[in-house]
């Protein structure tokens, strides 16, 4: 129980830099591209230096530090507000029943529509764990850390969060989807345009795409196959998804074709079920019954979270290991956010 969530900061860049260079490439919120790296965490500097307690077209980056080493281990995102200043484009998969009285037959066709229905959600991303860290818990502490932030400054985010899933791609990294459809009218093959998104965004995408609907029974057996699938390296990051209540609702990445899943905010799993508990003071000695729970504290840059041992007074009060009281700088009286670790 050695590692923290924090803020990123600016002096964390060669460290995302090194860890963006593990993803493999294709991780379009984690480029290996120090240029954008060290723009993101200028936006994040400002997203969490804003005042005002409104929901904006923020983006919040947090990192996992091992605090034996100071180590990044690990990194995540929160964007407040997607579609705030250009549209937020997708596909929406729908289905058109038409009958003919004189075949006798009826048809259920799908369609891709073009839609940005899904603007004014906040979104989560980013999320890259160390492959030396997989495995024991680390993963679920950054993601889930996001939604004890996303709580504890409610106002800043949307009543929707959304998370987009990395689409199906080959092992030299050709998507079916895009050699299909995006890429009959971009003149890009997937990893060139890839490559163009992570450092300059979406938006030449959604400049140049058709927008009208396209019937999913024109589309090559390859593409059909892989709308709404992930790539078969986002499994995990979907179950955990998937664990807090997201569920995919039919919208699809205009660029690859995979899922982008959804939830109310105020029911995703860890936002409802965390409790804002007063804090008693450090554990004396090493009760039998501590229980290990996610605890947050802190507001924006100063935001906090790490698993504890925790166990409770009988006046409801939290009594708190003392390495995670002192890891997350707690005074006795401070109120902390606090979950099991499910
Ligand atoms: C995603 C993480 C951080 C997850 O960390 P870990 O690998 O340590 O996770 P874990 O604790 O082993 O597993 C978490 C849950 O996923 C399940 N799980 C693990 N592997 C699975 C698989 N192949 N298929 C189905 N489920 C799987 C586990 O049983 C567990 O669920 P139970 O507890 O129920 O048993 C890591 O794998 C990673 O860095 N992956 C590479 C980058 C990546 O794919 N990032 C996500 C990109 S997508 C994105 O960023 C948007 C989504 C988001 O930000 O949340």
């Amino acid at each position: 129980m050695t590692h923290l969530i924090r803020a990123a900061t600016t002096d964390d860049l060669t460290a995302l830099y090194d860890l963006s260079k593990l993803t493999g490439g294709g991780f379009t919120n984690l480029p290996a591209d120090k240029g954008t790296l060290e723009r993101k965490l200028a936006k994040s500097a400002e997203g969490f230096a804003r005042e005002g307690q409104n929901q904006g077209d923020d983006l919040y980056v947090f990192v996992l530090e091992d605090t034996r080493t100071g180590a990044i281990r690990g990194t995540c995102q929160v964007f407040g507000e997607v579609g705030a200043d250009r549209p937020f484009y997708s596909y929406r998969l729908s289905t058109l029943t038409q009958k003919s009285e004189e075949l006798g037959r009826i048809f259920r066709n799908q369609t891709l529509s073009l839609c940005t229905d899904l603007e004014g959600s906040s979104e989560v991303g980013g999320l890259f764990l160390h492959p030396h860290e997989r495995a024991g818990g680390l993963g679920m502490l950054l993601a889930r850390s996001r939604y004890l932030f996303i709580k504890q400054h409610r106002p800043r985010f949307g009543n929707r969060v959304l998370a987009e899933l990395r689409g199906v791609m080959d092992q030299a990294g050709h998507s079916p989807f895009w050699d299909a459809l995006a890429g009959r009218f971009f003149g890009m093959t997937f990893p060139e345009a890839d490559e163009f998104n992570a450092v300059h965004g979406t938006q030449f995408i959604a400049d140049l795409m058709p927008n009208a609907p396209v019937y999913v029974n024109m589309l090559p057996e390859s593409a059909r196959a892989v709308i709404g699938q992930p790539h078969p390296t986002g499994r995990a990051a979907l179950k955990m998804l998937e664990n807090e209540g997201f569920v995919w609702d039919c919208y699809i990445d205009i660029f690859d074709g995979g899922p982008t899943v959804t939830a109310a905010t105020d029911q995703i799993k860890t936002i409802r079920t965390a409790d804002w508990l007063r804090v008693a003071g450090p554990i004396e000695g090493n009760p039998e019954k501590a229980e290990t729970r996610m605890l947050a504290t802190g507001m924006l840059d100063n935001f906090l979270c790490c698993y504890g041992q925790v166990t409770m007074t009988g006046g409801g009060e939290l009594l708190i290991d003392q390495e995670a009281f002192d890891r997350l700088k707690l005074e006795s009286g401070d109120r902390v956010l606090s979950v099991p670790r499910g």
